[in-house]
């Protein structure tokens, strides 16, 4: 008999293995959704959810807050009542991660406002701390926490940590700031993994946290 190969999807692989799909969501308010999104399909056992209403907040396993402008996303979850349903459910321990502008959300505090956003992670933050636009920049650093490689890191008009909680433990330092930490169920970079082809933050996010 002759045997032929069938070429088989990663995902389908996993699903015959009886494996369940993990609903990962990303915020989907404004931003680099798309971006995430397409990261997040390259990851095996993953169903991305773009998340814009509450009944998708409450679908999903984890959740994506991803890089934009910080003072818009905000806005838009008050407007839309995703505030405080998403503190809820970060305080309820589903794993949320924030890049760039998703770090500023999560912060208790920001430099120079009154007010945070969601105020959920026990960490002050310096927004455009890098300046401007045009003075965006990448490096390759190795992050033990997600791998033993290094990767590649983009930052635009971001943001770094200037002071942390006990409870937060830092997993990348660069010149005395901090770009990338992590509080128990909450994981946060200064830095936009969904930028670049490489799935590593990713992979960590949806399968370690
Ligand atoms: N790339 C980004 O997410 C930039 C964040 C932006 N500077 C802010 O404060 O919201």
């Amino acid at each position: 008999m002759d045997w032929k190969l069938i070429d088989w999807t990663a995902k389908n692989a996993w699903l015959i293995e009886g494996g369940k799909m993990k609903k990962v969501g990303v915020l989907a308010l404004q931003g680099s959704v798309e971006e995430h999104i397409s990261i997040l399909k390259k990851i095996e056992g993953i169903e991305p959810i773009k998340v814009k209403t509450r009944e998708e907040l409450m679908e999903v396993d984890r959740l994506i807050i991803p890089g934009g402008e910080s003072t818009t996303m905000g806005k838009l979850l008050r407007d839309f009542n995703l505030l405080n349903p998403l503190v809820d459910r970060i305080k309820d321990g589903m794993p949320v991660w924030g890049t760039c502008a998703g770090m500023i959300l999560l912060a208790k505090k920001i430099e120079g406002s009154p007010e945070g956003h969601l105020m959920v992670m026990d960490i002050q933050v310096r927004r455009n701390a890098y300046g401007r636009q045009i003075y965006s920049f990448m490096i390759r650093k190795v992050i033990p926490e997600f791998s033993n490689e290094k990767i590649p890191l983009i930052f635009i008009r971001a943001p770094y940590i200037t002071e942390i909680g006990k409870n937060v433990t830092p997993l990348l330092e660069l010149d005395g700031h901090i770009l990338a930490a992590k509080q128990e169920n909450m994981l946060a970079t200064s830095f936009h993994p969904e930028l670049t082809n490489n799935t590593v933050v990713h992979d960590y996010f949806c399968n370690k946290m």
